[in-house]
C-alpha cells in the first residue's frame, strides 16, 4: 500500500494567549472566543480579562488555563485553601460562595433551555449546608515514592493523576480536616504499609471509619499498632479480595431511621443536604397510603426507606450487590415491611426486570452522572403520576427530561441542593406532575 508523508499538526500546548471571558459553564469555565474557536478557561470568570496557557485544542475548542488575571470580576475572591490551584478537588474557590449558586441556576437555565426550550423554570429555594466542613466521606490517594523511600498521600491534582500532598483540608467534616500529617507519619513508620494504595475517609454519625487499600499483605501485628498509634479512628482493611472485616458498620440517622452501610456503597457525603434533601422529597412528592413507588437507583435504601413511611409499597433497585444487601438490612432493622429490594442493571432491557409492575405509580430516580436515558426510554412512563428526577449531573437532567416532557409530564418544581460548595458539581431536585 502507498504509503503518503503526513505533516505533523503544529502543536499550540502551552502557548499563552490573553482572552475575554463572556460566561462560565456549567462545569465552572470561563467560556471565551479564540480565532473563531470556543475556549474553555479553567480559572477564569465572567467579565474577566485573562493570560490563559492552552492545554489543548481541538479543531472547534480550545482547553486553556488561566495563568494572570489582568482585570478581575468583582465575583472574584481569594481561595482559602492554599492549596486550591494545584488539588483537583475544588474548582470554584475563586468563585464567593453566593455567587457560586447564582452560576449553577444559569447554568440549568441554559441546559433545559438547550435540551427541552422550557424557559423561567419554578425555582424553589436551593438546599444548602456550611459552606466547608460538609463532607463527611473522601478518598485519599497513596503511592510509594521509590526515589524518596515514603509513602505520599494527599488528592489527586486537577486531571492529573499526581498526589498532592495537602496539609488540611476545609471541607472535610472537623474529624478529618487535619488528619493528613498523621496519617503519614505514622504509616511511614511501617514498612509494610508501602503498597497503600488508598485510604478512605468516612465520618459516620457512630464515629470516624478509616479504610486502607492495599495490595499486598499486611501482618496483624502491624495492623495491631495502627489501631493504637491511630486512635480514634475505627480501622479496616481491603486487600483487594472483596472482603473487610466491620467489628461495626459505620451509620447515619435520617427521621428515626437508621442507615447502615459500608465503605463500598454509595452514601451522600453532606449530611447536611442529604437530610433536607430526603425531607424535600418527602414534602414534594405528598405520598399517601395509596401510593405504590418506584425507587430507581436506589443504594442503600437512603430515598426508599423515608417514602416507605407514607407509601403503601416500594420497589427499589441498584446495581450493586452489596448495597442491594444493606438496604434490605436496612428495611429489616428499622422495621419497615412494604419494601422491598432488587438487583438489577439499569442499562439493560427491562423485559428482563421481575420487580416491573403495572400499580407503581410515582417514580422517583436518583442516577449516577450518566443519567436514566436508557431505563426513561423503555419504561411506560404513561401509568406514573408524578416522577422526582435527583440528578448529580446537569446535562444528563435536561436531556432525560426531554422524555419526561414527550411523555406528557410537566415541571412543576426544581431546586438546587449545594452538596459541594466551592466545586462544579450541580445536584438538583426536579418534580415532574401528569399533565
Ligand atoms: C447517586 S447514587 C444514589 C443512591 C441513593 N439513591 C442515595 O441517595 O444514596 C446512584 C446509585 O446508582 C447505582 N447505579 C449506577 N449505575 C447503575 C446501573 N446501571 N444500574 C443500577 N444501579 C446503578 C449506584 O450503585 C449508586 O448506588
Amino acid at each position: 500500500m502507498a504509503q503518503f508523508f503526513r505533516a505533523k499538526a503544529a502543536t499550540s500546548k502551552g502557548k499563552n494567549i490573553e482572552l475575554t471571558v463572556e460566561s462560565i459553564d456549567h462545569q465552572g469555565r470561563g467560556v471565551a472566543k479564540y480565532q473563531g474557536k470556543v475556549c474553555f478557561v479553567e480559572g477564569a470568570l465572567a467579565g474577566e480579562c485573562v493570560k490563559a496557557q492552552i492545554q489543548q485544542e481541538k479543531a472547534k475548542l480550545i482547553i486553556a488555563k488561566a495563568v494572570k488575571i489582568v482585570s478581575p470580576s468583582e465575583q472574584r475572591v481569594m481561595a482559602f485553601c492554599k492549596d486550591y490551584h494545584l488539588c483537583g478537588g475544588c474548582q470554584l474557590q475563586h468563585l464567593d460562595h453566593t455567587n457560586q449558586l447564582t452560576h449553577k441556576h444559569k447554568a440549568l437555565d441554559a441546559l433545559f433551555m438547550k435540551f427541552t426550550k422550557v424557559a423561567n423554570l419554578p425555582w424553589q429555594a436551593a438546599i444548602e449546608s456550611e459552606s466547608t466542613h460538609y463532607r463527611r466521606a473522601a478518598r485519599v490517594a497513596c503511592i510509594f515514592d521509590n526515589k524518596a523511600q515514603r509513602l505520599k498521600l494527599g488528592f489527586r491534582g486537577a486531571k492529573s493523576k499526581q498526589i498532592v500532598e495537602v496539609a488540611q483540608c476545609n471541607v472535610l467534616t472537623d474529624p478529618f480536616v487535619h488528619c493528613f500529617s498523621q496519617l503519614r507519619e505514622t504509616l511511614n513508620r511501617h514498612t509494610a504499609c508501602s503498597s497503600i494504595s488508598h485510604i478512605q475517609l468516612c465520618d459516620a454519625d457512630n464515629g470516624q471509619f478509616v479504610l486502607f487499600r492495599h495490595t499486598k499483605k499486611i501482618e496483624q501485628k502491624v495492623k495491631d499498632e495502627l489501631a493504637t498509634e491511630l486512635k480514634p479512628y475505627n480501622l479496616l482493611w481491603d486487600d483487594g479480595s472483596g472482603h473487610t472485616a466491620y467489628m461495626t458498620l459505620p451509620s447515619y440517622k435520617v427521621a428515626q431511621l437508621n442507615f447502615e452501610f459500608k465503605l463500598d456503597n454509595f452514601v451522600q457525603v453532606n449530611r447536611a443536604v442529604n437530610e433536607k434533601m430526603l425531607l424535600q422529597a418527602q414534602s414534594w412528592l405528598d405520598l399517601s397510603n395509596e401510593d405504590t413507588v418506584l425507587d430507581l437507583f436506589c443504594g442503600i435504601g437512603n430515598f426508599s426507606l423515608l417514602v416507605a413511611k407514607q407509601a403503601s409499597e416500594v420497589i427499589g433497585v441498584e446495581g450493586s450487590q452489596s448495597s442491594v444487601a444493606m438496604a434490605k438490612q436496612n428495611a429489616h432493622t428499622n422495621q419497615l415491611n412494604n419494601v422491598q429490594f432488587f438487583c438489577f442493571d439499569l442499562t439493560q432491557s427491562l423485559s428482563q426486570a421481575s420487580w416491573f409492575t403495572e400499580s407503581l405509580n410515582v417514580l422517583l430516580l436518583d442516577p449516577s452522572r450518566t443519567g436514566a436515558y436508557e431505563i426513561l426510554k423503555q419504561l411506560p412512563l404513561i401509568q406514573f403520576e408524578k416522577v422526582l428526577y435527583v440528578s448529580c449531573d446537569p446535562v444528563t437532567l435536561a436531556r432525560d427530561c426531554t422524555l419526561l416532557i414527550e411523555a406528557g409530564f410537566k415541571l412543576d418544581k426544581i431546586g438546587l441542593m449545594n452538596m459541594f460548595p466551592h466545586t462544579g458539581h450541580i445536584e438538583t431536585m426536579a418534580l415532574f406532575q401528569r399533565r
